[in-house]
C-alpha cells in the first residue's frame, strides 16, 4: 500500500545560504524511517519540498514517482504534519478535520474515527486555541491520518509530548508501517529513533551523512572500547600502549580501570595473559546510537553551546 518518496539531488538556497544541498535519497514502505539531523540541518526544508510547499533551487523529490503537487486530493496520498502550531486556535478540533475531510473529499466519519484514534475524541469540541502542545500534536497526527493515506511524514511528532504520548506515538509509527505505509519521521534526537525507526537517513548542514538501517549505523561509531579492571594499572596500560592501543585511564582512586580502544577484549586478554597481569573486568562497551550520531554530525552541527 506504501509508495516510495524519493529525493535526488536536492538543493535549496536561501540567499547566500545553502539549507538543503544535493541531498539525495530513498524513503521505501514498510518502515519507519527516521530522518535525523541537528538543529538547522535542513530537515524541515527538505520535508516542505517533499510537500510541494517549496520549491527547491535545484533536484527534484517525488512520491511515487511524481511530484507532490501533481497529486490530486492531497491527505489521500501524503499526511504530514509539519508544524502543530499552526492551526487556527478559534476553531474545534472536529471543525478543523471536518473542513479538511470536506475540501479533500474524504467521508465525515474519518473525523470521528481519527479523533477517537489520537485520544481527542473528549475535547473534540473544545477550541484548538486551549490545546496544550501535546495535544496539537496529536491533533496534526489526526490530521495526518485523516485521508487514510499510504504515506505519513511527521516533523518533530513527540515534541511537548508526555511519556504516555511518546509511548503511544511509537507504537502507532510502528503499527502504520507494519500496515504497509511509507512512514517518515524527524527528529534532532537520536534517542526517538532509537526504538521507532528501521531505516536512518542522516543528514548535516544540508549534506547526507548516512542513510542505513539503525543496526548498520550504530556499527559506524567508532567510539567503541573495552573496559579494564586490574590493580596492574599502570603496568597493563604500558603493555597495551605498545601493542596500538590508546589508553584513558577511569574509574575512582583503588578501583582503577582502564578504558582500551583500538584492541578486541580477547586481545586485551591475552595481553594481559602472557605479561602475568591479573584481571578483574574485561567488559566491551559498544558505541550507542548516540554516541555515533554524535560524532557524525560533530563537524556539521550549526549552533553549538559555548564558545567555539
Ligand atoms: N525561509 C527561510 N529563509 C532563510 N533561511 C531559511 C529559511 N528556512 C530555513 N532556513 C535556514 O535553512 C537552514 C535549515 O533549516 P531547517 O528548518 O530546514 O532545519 P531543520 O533541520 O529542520 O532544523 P530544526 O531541527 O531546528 O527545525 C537553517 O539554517 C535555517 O536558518
Amino acid at each position: 500500500m506504501g509508495a516510495v518518496i524519493e529525493v535526488s539531488e536536492l538543493t535549496k538556497r536561501y540567499g547566500g545560504k545553502t539549507a538543503v544541498d544535493h541531498l539525495s535519497f530513498t524513503v521505501r514502505p514498510g518502515q519507519v524511517t527516521g530522518f535525523l539531523g541537528p538543529n538547522g540541518a535542513g530537515k524541515s526544508t527538505t520535508l516542505r519540498m517533499i510537500l510541494g510547499l517549496d520549491a527547491p533551487t535545484t533536484g527534484a523529490a517525488t512520491v511515487n514517482g511524481v511530484p507532490f503537487h501533481h497529486h490530486p486530493r492531497g491527505l489521500r496520498h501524503v499526511g504530514a504534519l509539519l508544524d502543530a502550531g499552526q492551526v487556527h486556535g478559534g476553531r474545534s478540533a472536529a471543525a478543523h478535520l471536518s473542513a479538511l475531510a470536506r475540501s479533500n473529499g474524504i467521508p465525515r466519519r474519518r473525523v470521528d474515527e481519527v479523533l477517537q484514534e489520537v485520544g481527542l475524541a473528549e475535547v473534540a469540541k473544545r477550541r484548538i486555541g486551549g490545546f496544550s502542545l501535546g495535544m496539537k500534536q496529536r491533533l496534526g497526527i489526526a490530521t495526518a491520518l485523516l485521508g487514510d493515506p499510504p504515506v505519513l511524514m511527521f516533523d518533530e511528532p513527540v515534541n511537548g509530548m508526555d511519556p504516555e504520548g511518546v509511548l503511544w506515538v511509537r507504537r502507532l509509527f510502528r503499527r502504520l508501517a507494519a500496515e504497509g505505509r511509507t512512514v517518515f519521521l524527524s527528529s534532532h534526537l537520536m534517542s526517538e529513533m532509537e526504538n521507532t525507526a528501521d531505516q536512518l537517513v542522516v543528514i548535516g548542514r544540508g549534506r547526507l551523512i548516512a542513510a542505513e538501517s539503525v543496526r548498520d549505523f550504530a556499527a559506524r561509531g567508532t567510539r567503541s572500547s573495552v573496559v579494564v579492571g586490574t590493580p596492574q594499572a599502570a603496568e597493563l596500560a604500558a603493555v597495551l600502549t605498545a601493542a596500538g592501543a590508546s589508553v584513558e585511564p577511569e574509574g575512582s582512586a583503588g578501583a582503577e580501570k582502564l578504558a582500551v580502544t583500538g584492541l578486541p577484549a580477547d586481545r586485551i586478554g591475552a595481553l594481559a595473559f602472557a605479561n602475568g597481569v591479573r584481571l578483574d573486568e574485561l567488559t566491551t562497551r559498544t558505541a550507542s546510537l548516540e554516541a555515533a550520531f554524535m560524532e557524525l554530525t560533530a563537524d556539521s552541527v550549526e549552533y553549538l553551546a559555548g564558545p567555539r
